[in-house]
């Protein structure tokens, strides 16, 4: 390897990596070389086999019924991906007091109204501060947690932390400290994509999708390739094209990179670029927000908690904000699995990615036995994903901080010479879901097109300069 310069290498094997590789095929392109860090096509969409049942430790979620079609239910239904619609609606009558026990749905009900009107006002509040930025010419922020203050409704009992975790924390994996109310209300994901929330309980995985755009373009008779185990440690970038060095030692060679791995491994160190990005890359980079989200799964030898419509999701109110707050059962998409799973986010997810199993379960039980009582048995296994320990991955999603303005964003998914960037974290309108990083493929591949068309121009204005 080594020798042979392609047009484009693209780094990593996520949907927009893919996505990016299979707009350039439509587009004609066809010589392109994928590098992927490892074993497998799909990146954050990921399944895992667990006690007989394929679940999801990434992505899992897909939204539709809104006005504007959404490009992954599209390619889901191609693949026939098995989905079932998560229902939320009767939440409030699930919520557990800290010390066990229901709380009366009357009284979640009054908490749950008071949040809804909070959110209203946080999305009127965003819509005056994008029209008041425009018209100063400077972007204006707040946090949501400042817009909450300024609605004079910051929850502080244990119910009304973690109902407000589960309209904020749960979707943006982030304090609401951190998030910026102008980039994140209102949730466009929703607003243009629906609310129908599709969870994808298949054998094959959500992962599936990608591998199907994959196989658009990857088959065996145009010279697309998919390289695994191919770690990229640096990248050297200059006018005449780029160098790509892997782990193993190999070399990589291209007019044109695009890079799709996640803000958290940008972050890191692990990949070095020569020379350095410039400093407004750097800042781009550094100040933009890499979330953390754990959906921790246990199967127990029997089910002990109510099912039948309206079970679904229960929530566990705890004096300590984000404390194993979120639960949902699988017996709607897996029968008799007898399969719990919590999700925890941010600080706790950090926290508790770092623990070992047998210390995750302990916490995870004493919690249940508060929800259903002392009899309760041990589950029979646990699957504790560990997104922000994974070099690879570096955390969850990404989350648009308060104070990062949309000029830093264009900065973020800008070029450098030519070193393109993709990622969900470059699609400022679904950034952190896998349909803004589908789309944030279409538009790296968009980008490099039109240098290739700029520079295939010069070369004919060269030439026509020479015949003259
Ligand atoms: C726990 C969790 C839950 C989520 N839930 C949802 C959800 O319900 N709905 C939703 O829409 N989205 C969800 N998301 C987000 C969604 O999964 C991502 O937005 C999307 O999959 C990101 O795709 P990507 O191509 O941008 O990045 P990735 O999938 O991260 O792809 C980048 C690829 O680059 C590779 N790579 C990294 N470093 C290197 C290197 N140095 N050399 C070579 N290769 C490298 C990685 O292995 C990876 O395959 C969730 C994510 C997580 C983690």
């Amino acid at each position: 390897a080594g020798s042979h310069r392609e047009s484009v290498i693209v780094i990593g094997a996520g949907i927009s990596g893919i996505s990016t590789a299979n707009a350039l095929y439509e587009a004609g392109i066809r010589d392109i070389l994928i590098l992927e860090g490892s074993s497998r096509i799909g990146g954050r969409m990921m399944k895992a086999e667990f006690g007989g049942y394929t679940v999801e430790m990434g992505a899992n979620w897909f939204y539709t019924g809104g006005p504007v079609q959404n490009p992954l239910a599209s390619l889901a239904n191609k693949t026939r991906l098995r989905t079932s619609l998560n229902d939320d609606s009767n939440i409030t009558a699930n919520v557990y007091r800290q010390e066990g026990g229901l709380y009366p749905k009357k009284l979640v009900d009054e908490v749950e109204m008071a949040a809804s009107s909070t959110e209203s006002f946080c999305e009127r509040l965003s819509e005056k501060l994008a029209a008041m930025s425009k018209t100063k010419g400077v972007d204006i922020d707040v946090s949501v947690l400042e817009a909450q203050r300024l609605f004079g409704n910051l929850p502080s009992t244990p119910l009304e932390m973690v109902i407000d975790y589960y309209h904020n924390d749960y979707e943006e994996a982030e304090a609401t400290t951190v998030t910026s109310l102008k980039h994140t209300y209102p949730r466009r994901e929703f607003k243009d994509h629906g609310k129908l929330s599709n969870f994808v309980c298949d054998s094959r995985g959500f992962e599936e999708l990608v591998q199907g755009l994959a196989c658009r373009f990857s088959n065996r008779s145009s010279q697309h390739k998919i390289l695994p185990n191919k770690v990229v440690k640096e990248i050297f970038y200059s006018e005449r094209g780029v160098r790509v060095k892997i782990e193993d030692g190999s070399t990589y060679r291209a007019k044109y990179v695009v890079v799709s791995v996640s803000i958290g491994v940008l972050q890191s160190n692990l990949i070095r670029f020569t020379p350095t990005l410039p400093m407004w890359k750097m800042n781009a980079i550094s100040e933009f927000d890499m979330s953390v989200y754990t959906k921790i799964f246990l199967q127990f030898p029997y089910k002990f908690w109510p099912t039948g419509p309206g079970t679904e999701f229960s929530l566990y109110a705890h004096s300590r904000r984000g404390y194993y707050p979120f639960w949902q059962h699988l017996e709607n998409e897996y029968p008799g699995s007898n399969i719990l799973f919590v999700t925890i986010t941010s600080e706790e997810s950090t926290r508790v990615e770092k623990l070992s199993n047998e210390a995750v379960q302990r916490e995870a039980m004493d919690v249940l036995r508060k929800m259903y009582g002392d009899h309760i048995p041990n589950p029979e296994q646990i699957l504790v994903p560990r997104w922000s320990m994974d070099r690879l991955y570096k955390g969850s999603y990404s989350n648009w901080p308060n104070g990062y303005t949309k000029a830093k964003h264009d900065q973020l998914k800008a070029r450098v010479g030519s070193v393109y960037f993709t990622g969900e974290h470059t699609n400022s309108r679904y950034l952190g879901y896998a349909t803004g990083a589908y789309l944030a493929g279409i538009e790296a591949a968009k980008d490099v097109i039109e240098s290739m068309k700029a520079e295939e121009g010069l070369r004919l204005s060269r030439k026509i300069i020479r015949i003259s």
